[in-house]
């Protein structure tokens, strides 16, 4: 009997397959990156083709490099992907009809600000947990129906299908399915269109309606750790049978399976999720409702905070300013850095997300002066992490407040590999900081899932008792430090929000 699982993370600048073994220990991966277009400013975009052959191609490598016998042959794939991406294509042809557009695209914003002013933002946000932000995927799919020539005809002659990266993938996985290629979706992916009723878990026919989207065309939702078909194109069946979206994903890799329980994943962007159990917290503080996972038909609901600017803040030091070769010479150059200049940056390069949802605002950088060199940016970059989560974290507990033994943030992805990233953050939010050993939890957690459903991985509770961290950062800033830094970090916010 196979006991190895296959995860695939379908990100938003590379594709990650990584196999596991039974006890969840990554055995080997295999990774490749795609091309990004940027053809308008504020438009991004990615070629669907590219993200269905890097995927079968990080799987065939993860083969090549591990499976020499049966034994090793994987039970269950499990998928996680990159989110509110949004994909239409033919189902005739099984061509996309247009580029996808990625979560990062704004094109929509002017579609937003009219349904704002026309006060469907509140009816939205009812009904989705989320807000009326070109973010998601509601109006990308819209624009896609309105711009691509004949678009609308195919849609009424049902030829059409939207998906997210997950849907695209499974369709196309699934080409060889006994029963036929899979139109699915789970529900963490489904929250994110903008198009789903959280309460009632369903596509919402009132926002449907007033996109002209033909719900005929969304996929079937699932819940996480479920059936969605078999893969046929490798050497032999591959059940699929986890689908997360990755940040959610992440969650479940992280063991935030009870209330109270917070991880925040950084990479290119920053992704904070509080577990609120079974009822979905309305923000009054602009943080979106989301749906953590859903298993058993149950969903599990979080509120979250989504950066927009990140790990790429480091990029931008890196191939903007050229003041540092690689990612990890950051740790270095801030523990170099004055302590008496107080230097402040703002990485607004595409507005600002939660909880400010800015789309105008700008960069900014507060308090240089005639001494600020290399050391001092590569600290206000690494800060600027730190404060941002602040600023999520701040807004969370004043929609929810958890309780005082769930305070300590469980962290992943690239940049929290960066110790001087890490302790700051401890210091700056005065609460513990736990981070694992394995960082690639977005994967793990879509491993949990497909695990989980071929009774491989033990239930939530067990797998979370086996949850280990491999180093935790303590506060040791002085709280006086702390709020004169905060403070200084508010003001500079204000200064930059474009109607400051
Ligand atoms: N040691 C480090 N210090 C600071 N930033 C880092 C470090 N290592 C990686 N990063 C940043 O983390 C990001 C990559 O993280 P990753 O989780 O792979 O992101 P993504 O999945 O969004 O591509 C990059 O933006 C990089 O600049
Ligand atoms: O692909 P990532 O890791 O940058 O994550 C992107 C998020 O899912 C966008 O919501």
């Amino acid at each position: 009997m196979s006991n190895t699982i296959l995860s695939l993370d379908q990100g938003t600048t590379s594709t990650r397959a990584i196999l596991f073994d039974a006890e969840l220990r990554p055995i080997s991966s295999a990774q490749e990156e795609f091309t990004q277009y940027y053809p308008h400013p504020g438009w991004v975009e990615h070629d669907a083709m590219d993200l269905w052959q890097t995927s079968v191609r990080v799987i065939r490598n993860v083969f090549a490099d591990t499976v020499t016998d049966s034994g090793a042959y994987p039970a269950a794939l499990g998928l996680t992907n990159q989110r509110e991406t949004t994909v239409v294509w033919d189902a005739e042809t099984g061509n996309p009809i247009a580029p996808a557009i990625v979560w990062q695209d704004r094109r929509t914003s002017a579609t937003c600000a009219k349904l704002r002013a026309d006060g469907f933002e509140a009816e939205v946000t009812k009904r989705t947990g989320l807000l009326l932000d070109p973010y998601f995927s509601a109006t990308k799919l819209a624009f896609i129906l309105d711009q691509t020539e004949g678009a609308r005809e195919m849609a009424r002659a049902g030829r059409l299908k939207f998906g997210t990266v997950d849907t695209w993938l499974i369709w196309n996985l699934t080409e060889g399915n006994p029963g036929g290629r899979v139109h699915a979706t789970d529900a963490t992916n489904a929250c994110r269109t903008m198009l789903y009723n959280i309460h009632e878990g369903t596509w919402d026919a009132t926002i449907c309606d007033r996109l002209g989207i033909p719900i005929e065309m969304l996929p079937e939702v699932r819940d996480s750790s479920a059936d969605f078909g078999e893969t046929t194109l490798f050497s032999a069946p591959i059940p699929i049978r986890g689908v997360a979206g990755d940040q959610q994903a992440a969650t479940v890799g992280q063991a935030c399976f009870r209330p109270g329980m917070m991880k925040s994943t950084y990479g290119t962007g920053c992704f904070a999720l509080l577990n609120t159990g079974s009822t979905p917290v309305t923000s009054q503080n602009r943080m979106l409702t989301t749906i953590a996972y859903q298993l058993n038909g149950t969903p599990t609901y979080a509120l979250e905070g989504s950066i927009f600017v990140a790990g790429a803040v480091v990029q931008w030091l890196r191939d903007g300013l050229g003041i540092i070769t690689d990612a990890k010479d950051t740790l270095e150059l801030a523990q170099q850095a004055d302590p008496e200049q107080n230097l402040y940056l703002v990485p607004a390069f595409t507005g600002l997300g939660a909880p400010w949802w800015d789309a105008e605002a700008r960069g900014a950088i507060f308090g240089l002066t005639r001494n600020t060199g290399p050391a001092e940016f590569a600290r206000a970059a690494l800060e600027s992490v730190g404060y941002q989560t602040r600023d999520l974290i701040e807004a969370m507990h004043a929609d929810w407040s958890a309780t005082p033994e769930d305070t300590t943030l469980r962290v992943d992805g690239g940049l929290s590999a960066n110790p001087f990233a890490m302790q700051f953050l401890a210091d700056i939010l005065g609460a513990p900081v736990d981070r694992p050993a394995n960082l690639e939890t977005t994967a793990l957690g879509a491993a949990y899932l497909a695990g989980l459903a071929v009774d491989l991985c033990p239930a939530p509770d067990e797998f979370a008792k086996v949850w280990r961290a491999d180093a935790t950062f303590t506060p040791q800033m002085d709280a006086a430090l702390r709020k004169q830094k905060y403070d200084g970090w508010t003001d500079a916010i204000h200064r930059t929000l474009s109607k400051a």
